[in-house]
């Protein structure tokens, strides 16, 4: 259990995370300019309005703590393998969903200690709906003004009632239907953003192959969700936890999230990440 992250701590971050959440939705409603990165991903001024509103929140709170965002530029590996513990942000996950305008959008709020993600909050403001996990502590589910507590739901006997899986709208769809291909009976969701491995931490999913690349602000809120609700984000190769901040690049290997583990999920991975 983290003892940094203290239950006033808490509160405070769940706050400012859901007021740079009403900014990007104020953007969101209204028209707005959508640039393309360098990597040819959109960005529009709600990724930077929310970033800056994490990140001032943060100093604000923790200034001894170093902060990493995706829209923060390059910080060499050199100054970020010092870093015990860092905060580590996506401020807007999803931003193609955010322009497409189906509310599937994400802002990402990581604590990572030693490379593991230990406390997460992700937001989704159209649906009014926060995912928050506290290793140790569990993790919660906030809609509106309700908590309820969440946690990944046993694995059905298979072809006794249909596995749940969830993919992503746009990516690694061929991977998606290799390893599909080798499951038992079983359903197929389609879903933007971190709001995918929280679907897994609260039980409306089971296993989220992710065949395709992530960075790790993209996953580690969420990923401190899923372990807390009692799941495990797994390297697709070695079935080991995802780790952060463990080399040059941010780049997360392909992964699954689940809330089992089970020989014939296994199975079907490895057959669909060996082609
Ligand atoms: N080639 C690539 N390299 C790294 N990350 C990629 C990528 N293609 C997509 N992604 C990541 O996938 C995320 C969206 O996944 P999905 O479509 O499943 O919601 C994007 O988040 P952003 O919207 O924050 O850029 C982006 O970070
Ligand atoms: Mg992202």
């Amino acid at each position: 259990m983290t003892a940094f992250v203290s239950d006033d701590m808490r509160s405070r971050l769940i706050d400012a995370v859901h007021e740079a959440g009403q900014k990007v939705l104020s953007i969101y409603s209204r028209d707005f300019e959508v640039e393309m990165k360098a990597d040819d991903s959109p960005l529009t001024e709600a990724d930077m309005t929310a970033h800056h509103a994490l990140v001032d929140a943060l100093r604000e709170l923790t200034p001894e703590v170093p902060v990493l965002s995706e829209e923060s530029g390059e910080i060499s590996f050199e100054t970020r393998k010092q870093w015990d513990r860092y905060w580590l942000i996506d401020p807007l996950d999803g931003t193609k969903e955010f322009v497409n305008k189906n509310g599937e959008f994400t802002l990402n709020l990581a604590l990572v200690e030693q490379g593991e993600p230990v406390f997460g909050i992700v937001h989704a403001p159209v649906l009014d709906t926060t995912w928050i996990g506290l290793h140790g502590k569990g993790a919660e589910k906030q809609r509106g003004d309700q908590y309820e507590s969440i946690q990944v739901r046993a694995l059905p006997e298979p072809d006794s009632a249909p596995w749940k899986v969830v993919g992503s709208r746009r990516h690694g769809a061929e991977t998606f239907d290799a390893f599909c291909a080798g499951l038992p009976e079983h359903e197929c969701l389609s879903m933007g953003s971190s709001i995918k491995l929280c679907l897994v931490a609260e039980g409306e999913a089971d296993l989220y192959p992710r065949l395709a690349p992530t960075s790790e602000w993209d996953t580690a809120a969420a990923q401190a969700v899923v372990t807390a609700a009692g799941g495990q984000v797994l390297d697709a190769q070695t079935l080991e936890p995802l780790r952060c901040n463990q080399q040059d690049s941010v780049l997360n290997p392909w992964f699954i999230v689940c809330g089992q583990r089970h020989e014939i999920w296994e199975k079907a991975l490895k057959s669909a990440i060996s082609g």
